[in-house]
């Protein structure tokens, strides 16, 4: 009989994140690797052990990445994904492409959905899991989206720009309760058409949707906006990263 050690604190599961990727610093000949560090600290808080996933084009390095984390971690970023992912030309209004971020996160995302590793997308992370379960984007809200609000706040990204919607019976309301939650918006595009066995959990006022969650694995989630930068404004905030921890502490044997 094994005797439950007590007053030990919950063992930390390895939470891969991925980072941004700067190529022309105009104060340095080199290419860098960005991670806000809100990302890292609400992993922290939330009881994960956070690690910075360096891209690799190569499957085998994908592969090892997935077989030393718990879950996965897409961060946001100021960059679009290419339309043709989705089976699109590019629109008037799309933005930048960073293509080897795009591809490497594409890469670690089906790889660990493959292995129903818990999986968390935030705002541009979020995207790309509709992309992958194989759905479509709007390239620009403000073209595409007839009566949408402004979701590019100008101010404080700690503070609140708008309210969602968190559907009943989704992992989401589990995570942050249902009904009305004040979010930040930092995004000119949104999921369009959502893929097969996809499943809307918030929507904003306007009805551009706001996160997304796939009921065919233990936990993949996407959320529009940063709730990493507003866990001191809008404490809930922190109950989107507490479940996907604890849920990659549940996938590690
Ligand atoms: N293609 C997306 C990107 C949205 C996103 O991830 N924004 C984060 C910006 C803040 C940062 O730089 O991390 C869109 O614009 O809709």
């Amino acid at each position: 009989m094994t005797h439950k050690i007590h007053g030990q604190p919950p063992r930390r599961p390895n939470i891969g994140i991925t980072p941004d990727y700067s190529a022309n610093r105009p104060d340095s000949a080199f290419a860098y690797y960005e991670l806000k560090v809100p990302y890292a600290d609400a992993v922290l808080r939330a009881g994960g052990l956070p690690f910075v996933l360096p891209y690799s084009d190569e499957l085998a390095c994908v592969d090892a990445y997935l077989d030393r984390i718990s879950g996965l971690l897409v961060t946001g970023g100021a960059f679009d994904i290419p339309p043709e992912a989705y089976g699109e030309t590019a629109r008037e209004g799309m933005g930048p492409l960073k293509l080897s971020r795009t591809a490497f996160e594409t890469a670690l995302m089906r790889g660990a959905l493959k292995r129903n590793m818990p999986v968390l997308g935030i705002c541009g992370g979020m995207q790309l899991l509709n992309v992958v379960l194989g759905g479509t984007l709007h390239q620009d809200i403000g073209r595409e989206v007839p009566g949408a609000h402004e979701h590019e706040q100008k101010h404080d990204r700690t503070q609140p720009q708008h309210p969602v919607d968190v559907k009943d019976g989704t992992l989401l309301a589990d995570a942050v309760g249902r009904g009305q939650l004040m979010v930040n918006s930092t995004h000119h595009q949104a999921a369009c058409r959502m893929g097969p066995q996809v499943v809307v959990s918030a929507v904003s006022p306007d009805g551009v949707v706001e996160a997304i969650e796939s009921p065919q694995y233990t936990f993949a989630l996407g959320v529009q906006w940063h709730p990493e930068l507003m866990i001191n404004t809008v404490p809930i905030n922190v109950g989107v990263y507490r479940a996907f921890i604890q849920k990659a502490r549940e996938h590690r044997r």
